[in-house]
């Protein structure tokens, strides 16, 4: 592994990597892939989490595809130095931030998307000019072969790399230096890279997980309400990293979300839950067992049917659940949703702000000034007013955690950011020399006073203010010139 790792590093050095045309050729034949490859990638998908091809395509293939455009259409425009603003002091020179790719980079994937939460962040880290290691998630096998079986067949083999493997190869990558790791998956394993990387001062950015509040006040439409919160629930069986974790609620609205959402779930999956192409499975018997247990002891509303042999768990929704029991305590990342009755949305700010900061927040009202209210009182790592999952879609929007949800964040031009460091550039000439008397010792009180008007006023006034600075600043270098000599006769 170690090798590996050097031999990428060692082609980054070369600078391969860099020009923006070797780029874009990357992302078009990543574009390539995808499209060359769509039935291999989505029969991978649909083998790891039962999940029907429209589903994965609209889930997963449809994000990689918008990001790799998005990169195509703007990267000359990323890559691009921008200047920036000057003082008097540099008034003649250059200035510029210049992104410049970080190095090689680690990406360390999640199953339960398990093809955008690898490309997605790729796509970016290819974008701002890195060689990249990917690791898939061994849980999500198909979607890892593929990934090791495709990649090198349409990119640069020297520095793109899949290294495919479980706890062991991850630790043992986790021993190697990187230049950025992007992690996604849980909180626990979150602070395990965080501590490897810091062996090599290694940036990371953490995608983790959380329980995802999800407020729904008096003042709404509940049946819209509720069409949007089963979708955001049920896709992928809850598990999705910004699924609403649990309902709170006015204790008199209880009854009528759970029929709402009781009669959505017949209109999307059928009459027989288990025969719909778009109701998927848990991905293995641990996290089975895991969301099993959390049923126990609970008032279930509707839902609640299991059968481990498919790992099935029925859409459920728990009601009158006690903020101290256990599905309320960890992430759920299943079909099961507990409804928290709260007096007010005074008590639901409180109740977010006494736990750990979420991944995402939701809330649903039509009062708008309500949401803003909330969304000012409250932390979480993104929002969505009205709906839910949606501002994962919009790469615009930066995604990522706060607190224990994580650091750092991507997609689109964020990406192409957390990827890059912005590197600062101020290019002088060797002449006007004079202008620099005024920061070389001896220091007087006469150069300080010319220093504060120098460096505190500021001349943003277009050519006549550039004129006047110039002016002044000869007459500046001539004073101080004056001013020395006088003091070397006196002396
Ligand atoms: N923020 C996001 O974008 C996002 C997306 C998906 C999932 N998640 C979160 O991820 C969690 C579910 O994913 P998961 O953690 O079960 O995924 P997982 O089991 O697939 O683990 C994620 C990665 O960590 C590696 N890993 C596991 N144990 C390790 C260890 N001890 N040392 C080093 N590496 C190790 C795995 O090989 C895998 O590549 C949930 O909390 C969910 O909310 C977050
Ligand atoms: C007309 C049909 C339009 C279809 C667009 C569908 C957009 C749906 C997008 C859902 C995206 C879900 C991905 C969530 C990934 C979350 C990562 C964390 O687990």
């Amino acid at each position: 592994m170690e090798n590996q790792v050097q031999q990428l590093r060692q082609t980054f050095r070369s600078g391969r990597s860099r020009p923006l045309r070797f780029r874009l050729q990357q992302l078009e034949a990543l574009r390539r892939m995808v499209q060359e490859r769509e039935k291999d990638i989505l029969s991978a998908i649909a083998a790891d989490l039962c999940k029907s091809e429209f589903n994965a395509y609209s889930q997963e293939v449809i994000t990689v595809l918008g990001e790799i455009d998005l990169m195509l259409g703007n990267l000359h425009e990323w890559v691009t130095a921008k200047p920036v603003k000057k003082n008097l002091l540099t008034m003649m020179d250059e200035a510029y931030i210049q992104p410049e790719p970080l190095g090689v980079i680690l990406i360390i994937g999640a199953w339960n998307y398990p093809f955008v939460l690898t490309m997605q962040p790729l796509v970016g880290a290819i974008a701002a000019g890195n060689a990249v290691i990917i690791k898939p998630s061994e849980l999500s096998e198909n979607t890892a072969k593929i990934l090791a079986k495709l990649l090198p067949q349409y990119l640069d083999q020297d520095l793109y790399a899949v290294v495919n493997g479980g706890v062991e190869e991850t630790t043992e990558l986790l021993k190697q230096r990187f230049d950025h790791i992007l992690y996604t998956g849980n909180t626990a394993v979150g602070k395990i890279v965080m501590e490897a990387a810091a062996k090599y001062l290694t940036p990371v950015t953490l995608e983790l997980g959380g329980k995802s509040p999800c407020y729904i006040d008096k003042d709404c439409d509940l049946d819209v309400v509720c069409r949007r919160i089963t979708w955001g629930k049920y896709m992928n069986c809850g598990q999705t990293c910004i699924a609403p974790d649990y309902i709170l609620c006015e204790a008199s609205l209880q009854s009528q979300i759970v029929q709402k959402i009781k009669e959505t779930v017949k209109e999307f999956y059928g009459e027989n839950i288990k025969e719909s192409p778009d109701y998927e499975r848990i991905i293995n018997l641990r996290h089975f067992k895991r969301i099993q247990s959390l049923l126990e002891g609970q008032k279930i509303a509707f839902g609640g049917e299991t059968d481990e042999a498919t790992r099935y768990i029925a859409p459920t929704v728990l009601t009158d659940v006690d903020p101290e029991t256990r599905v309320m305590q960890e992430e759920i990342f299943g079909p099961v949703l507990p409804i928290v009755p709260v007096k007010n949305a005074d008590e639901a700010i409180n109740f977010i702000n006494k736990r750990e900061k979420p991944l995402a927040l939701y809330i649903f009202s039509h009062n708008n000034k309500l949401i803003k209210r909330m969304i000012d009182e409250t932390s979480s790592g993104g929002v969505t007013g009205n709906d839910v999952i949606m501002h994962f879609t919009l790469n615009s929007l930066p995604f990522g955690g706060v607190g224990s949800s994580g650091m750092g964040a991507y997609h689109g031009k964020h990406s192409f950011d957390t990827f890059s460091h912005q590197r600062p550039c101020l290019l002088k000439s060797l002449k006007r020399e004079g202008a620099n008397k005024l920061r070389y010792p001896p220091n007087s009180q006469s150069k300080v006073d010319w220093a504060k008007f120098f460096v505190l006023k500021q001349f943003n006034k277009g050519k006549l203010g550039l004129l006047l600075l110039t002016f002044l600043g000869v007459v500046a270098a001539v004073i101080i010139k004056i001013d020395q000599n006088f003091n070397e006769k006196v002396c």
